[in-house]
């Protein structure tokens, strides 16, 4: 069996990794041939770097453009990326290939499966860290967990696991209402993100009581929209839930105020983007929410190419 990664950075190469110590075989799917040349001279070797040892992992790779199709693809660009890349690969993909999307912020997994259908698409979720030291290189920070779920009729009618997944050693849960758990992880990224990215701190920072009264009323209006929606988040409050994630990862600089430092663009529209115009549909108004958009997306616009949104 094998899987083909679409999106080969630090989540990419960290499954890539989990999914060769299972016996898959990998195919690392790239859009450029300087990145091709790279991982040849690398040997086809990834490196990852777990509890200060560096762990290898052997892996194929070509070019996106490259022949042959493809029967298992795993999606880890960033939110922002996918559709564009589902669209560059989807030539590739066998009528019933299977796809799994495990990516930040929501909305996106919908606009993938459609354009994926009628082929099962499974949807996920990490609590897994990991950076890119270099290319193919990548320091992993927790081993964390993975929740992965059928997203649309074709991968409901499937076993519960894409093919291979239920052999990987890392913890890799199935859930049952993958909706929800895309929600519960948007809404705790919406809480944390924004709000670590504009005041420059680490994720544990966002516990102190200088932040108290902005947490708080950012999580009761991101459960309002929720409410709105009728899309159930946790059993306890979403404070409580966003408390418990920035004290477990108190040392951690989330990935968008990473991002903003590194003027790359962020997955801000993903996040708090999907949730205003998700707000503004069932007639909710998200002041604090809006406001941290167009704050980050100002942000963005000094630091990336891209400009204003
Ligand atoms: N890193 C983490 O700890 C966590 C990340 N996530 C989520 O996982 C997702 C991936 O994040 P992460 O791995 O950190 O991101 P990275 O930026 O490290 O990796 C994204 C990769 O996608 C590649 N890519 C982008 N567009 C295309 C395309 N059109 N065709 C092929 N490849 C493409 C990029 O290629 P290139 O190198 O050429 O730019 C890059 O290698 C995000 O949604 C993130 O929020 C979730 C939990 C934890
Ligand atoms: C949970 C959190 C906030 C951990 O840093 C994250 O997912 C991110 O940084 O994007």
């Amino acid at each position: 069996m094998r899987w083909h990664i679409l999106g080969a950075g630090a989540i990419g190469c960290l499954y890539a990794e989990r999914l060769t110590r299972a016996g898959i075989a990998v195919t690392l799917l790239l859009r450029d041939d300087v990145q091709l040349d790279r991982l040849k001279q690398l040997g086809g070797q990834l490196r990852i770097q777990r509890h200060n040892a560096w762990h290898t992992a052997q892996v194929d790779a070509e070019m996106i453009a490259a022949s042959g199709t493809i029967q298992h693809l795993l999606v880890t660009t960033k939110a922002y990326d996918s559709l564009d890349a589902i669209h560059a690969i989807s030539p590739r993909l066998t009528p019933d290939a299977q796809i799994l999307l495990l990516q930040n912020g929501y909305g996106h997994q919908q606009k993938s499966a459609a354009a994926l259908s009628p082929r099962p698409v499974w949807a996920g979720i990490t609590t897994s860290g990991a950076r890119r030291a270099a290319p193919f290189e990548v320091i992993q920070s927790g081993e964390g967990q993975t929740l992965i779920g059928r997203l649309n009729p074709p991968a409901a009618a499937s076993a519960s696991y894409p093919a291979g997944w239920e052999r990987l050693d890392h913890p890799v849960q199935i859930s049952t209402d993958i909706t929800r758990a895309l929600w519960q992880k948007l809404a705790i990224n919406a809480a944390i993100n924004p709000l670590t990215a504009l005041h420059g701190c680490r994720n544990g920072e966002l516990l102190k009581a200088d932040y108290r009264e902005e947490l708080t009323a950012l999580c009761s209006e991101i459960e309002r929209v929720a409410t709105a929606c009728s899309q159930p988040l946790f059993d306890t409050p979403l404070l409580e839930q966003v408390q418990r994630v920035a004290n477990t990862t108190a040392q951690n600089r989330s990935s968008m105020l990473e991002d903003l430092r590194a003027g790359r663009r962020t997955e801000i529209e993903q996040i708090t983007g999907f949730l205003c115009s998700a707000a503004r549909e069932v007639g909710v108004d998200t002041p604090l929410n809006t406001r941290l958009l167009n704050a980050v997306r100002f942000e963005q616009s000094l630091n990336t190419r891209e400009g204003p949104a």
